[in-house]
């Protein structure tokens, strides 16, 4: 099989022909360089019906060369996201040429094809990947028919963000480049540091980027340490991905994977924790119709083609809205979490000794990121860790007791709680409880920072009237809230909605029909939340609903 990929989705008019036989891909590509400031709509449009017809017409006249008469055997374009006025032109191009080659036309998710392609190229089976191109940023793993968002950005893409700061000091787009030159001689100046769980947000760093540069920090200096807190925050919540699904293979995608130093910082993440790491050559990460001419073709194959009636563009195409076609289930990232109560334990960010009395956390240190934002990070996590378990334990949320804080070397010495964690066994009860438990923390003025499914230990037990019971039809296992690193006080519901978002995220990205569960969380949030639930749920579907591509 022999497919035509079009691209086009914001700044890079490409055409591609992939042979899945010899699995040759050879790309025609032609950017649009904006005069000033950053990609316009208008004139990225005027590029692509400028472009577009051009490199479609280089890529078939060497694929007849290649191959003769019947050069493809599909037309495959990015149906989105992207901005709108670009993805019709690249669409109107691809509907014409499949009507003129009579062959299928095959509508790609440009998101879902970046990851794609890394794993094509790597040969990985279940990989977790991290998406980091412009637009975008997200965390995906293939769970049950779909590509799931384990985390992703909460306000801009990361390109975007390093762009809008190259803006602001005067440089022309794009800015990604410019910073990885200019941070070759810089020195580490302190930034905001944003993950929450598998989350991230980059608004706070950037405008404090800005204003470094405008109090006089040598630009160098703000590059170098834009890469070290950026880079280290994607390469955190890419471990967190891989230590909550127990994936061990990671693939990179997008335009912002070209840089060396988030290459460098993710490849040390894994091999540290003996996971496999892959990251496609350039061409293929930066937009290029390579990529959806590949993932075209797995399409194709499948029998995933379109007609011209239901061919309309998204231009907030989501990857989770993609029905994988393409792939057998048997390769899910989902792996529940462990069992191994006794002995070592290690999460994404400690080791935790477990001898059935106590769990020693020991926060080591991270070699892939800066040592001083590394000692800052490790030192503030151990002392607020320790502080949150005894507030939340003072709210009515059961944690482990605090019997040591070691902060000099990272280290906390907690009671042994639970005999396993609910990622191993989920049960609406669990979840509900775990719903009343996070209200509680709530009502305190507190978030938990990283509620997830592995965060969470249980114990069968009696209810809070002390009888052994059922509840919902299960048993009623008592849940204690572990791991309160990334907690902190706070009164804005949108950390609250944050909290349930992230507990939600990882109950959908790691069990089969979630559903169920997600509700029982919400039940019991309403029935614990002391009048202030609604205000939280309702916030909770906003930060579901947007759309992240700004
Ligand atoms: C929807 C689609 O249009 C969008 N495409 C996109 O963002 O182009 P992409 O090629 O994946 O990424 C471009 C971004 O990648 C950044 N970039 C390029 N080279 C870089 C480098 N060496 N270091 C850091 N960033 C770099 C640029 O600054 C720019 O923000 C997307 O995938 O989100
Ligand atoms: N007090 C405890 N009692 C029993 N088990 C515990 C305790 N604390 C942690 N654990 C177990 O050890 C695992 C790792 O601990 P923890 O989550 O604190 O480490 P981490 O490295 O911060 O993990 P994460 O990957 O969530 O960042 C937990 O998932 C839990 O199963
Ligand atoms: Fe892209």
């Amino acid at each position: 099989m022999r497919v035509l990929g079009i691209e086009g989705t914001a700044w890079c008019a490409s055409a591609a022909v992939y042979d899945a036989e010899t699995d040759a891909v050879s790309i025609h590509s032609d950017a649009y360089e904006p005069d000033s400031g950053g990609i316009h709509p208008r004139e990225a449009a005027e590029h692509m019906g400028d472009a577009v017809p051009r490199v479609v017409r280089t890529a078939l006249d060497d694929a007849r060369e290649a191959y003769g008469a019947d050069p493809v055997d599909a037309v495959a374009f990015s149906r989105g996201p992207g901005l709108g006025p670009c993805l019709r032109i690249v669409a109107t191009a691809a509907r014409a040429l499949a009507a003129t080659l009579d062959v299928p036309l095959v509508g790609v998710n440009h998101m879902v094809a970046h990851l794609e392609i890394g794993r094509h190229r790597s040969g990985f089976d279940a990989p977790v990947c991290l998406n980091a191109s412009g637009a975008n940023a997200h965390l995906l793993g293939y769970h049950d028919g779909r590509y799931r968002v384990l985390g992703e950005t909460m306000d801009t893409g990361v390109g975007n963000a390093i762009d809008k700061f190259t803006r602001h000091v005067g440089w022309s787009h794009p800015g990604g480049p410019k910073v990885e030159e200019h941070a070759k001689s810089g020195e580490y100046v302190d930034l905001p540091y944003v993950v929450k769980g598998m989350d991230f947000s980059f608004s706070g760093i950037m405008s404090a980027a800005k204003q470094a540069y405008d109090d006089g920090v040598p630009v160098e200096d703000v590059c170098f340490s834009l890469q070290e807190h950026v880079f280290a925050m994607l390469a955190e919540v890419s471990e967190r991905a891989l230590s909550l699904t127990g994936a061990d293979e990671l693939v990179l995608g997008g335009g912002v994977g070209q840089n060396e130093r988030l290459r460098e910082m993710l490849a040390g993440m894994c091999e540290a924790r003996g996971a496999a790491f892959y990251a496609p050559e350039p061409r293929f990460l930066r937009d290029n119709a390579g990529m959806i001419a590949v993932l075209g073709a797995k399409m194709a194959a499948a029998g995933d083609t379109l007609p011209v009636s239901e061919s309309a563009v998204d231009p907030d195409y989501r990857p989770d809205e993609v029905a994988v076609t393409w792939r057998d289930d048997a390769a899910s990232v989902a792996v529940a979490g462990g069992r191994d109560d006794e002995g070592v334990r290690r999460g994404a960010e400690a080791t935790v000794d477990l001898d059935g009395e106590r769990a020693v956390k020991r926060r080591l240190a991270k070699e892939y990121r800066h040592p001083t934002l590394d000692a800052t990070l490790r030192r503030e996590r151990t002392v607020g860790e320790a502080r949150l378990l005894a507030e939340a334990r003072r709210a009515g949320v059961p944690t482990p007791l605090v019997r040591d804080a070691d902060v000099e070397g990272s280290t906390l010495t907690l009671q042994y709680v639970g005999d396993r964690d609910l990622a191993a066994d989920p049960t609406a009860a669990g979840a509900r409880r775990v719903g009343r438990h996070l209200a509680r923390l709530h009502t305190a003025g507190l978030v938990h920072g990283d509620p997830t499914t592995r965060n969470v230990r249980v114990v069968d037990g009696a209810d809070e009237g002390g009888a052994a019971r059922e509840v919902d039809g299960d048993r009623a296992p008592r849940p204690f809230l572990v791991d309160f690193g990334l907690g902190y006080a706070t009164d804005h519901v949108e950390d609250y909605a944050m909290d349930l978002h992230v507990f939600e995220q990882s109950l959908v990205g790691t069990t089969d029909g979630a559903e169920p569960l997600v509700d029982a969380v919400e039940a019991g949030y309403r029935e614990a939340g002391d009048g202030g639930s609604e205000r939280v749920l309702d916030r909770l579907r906003t930060v579901e609903g947007r759309g992240r591509y700004r």
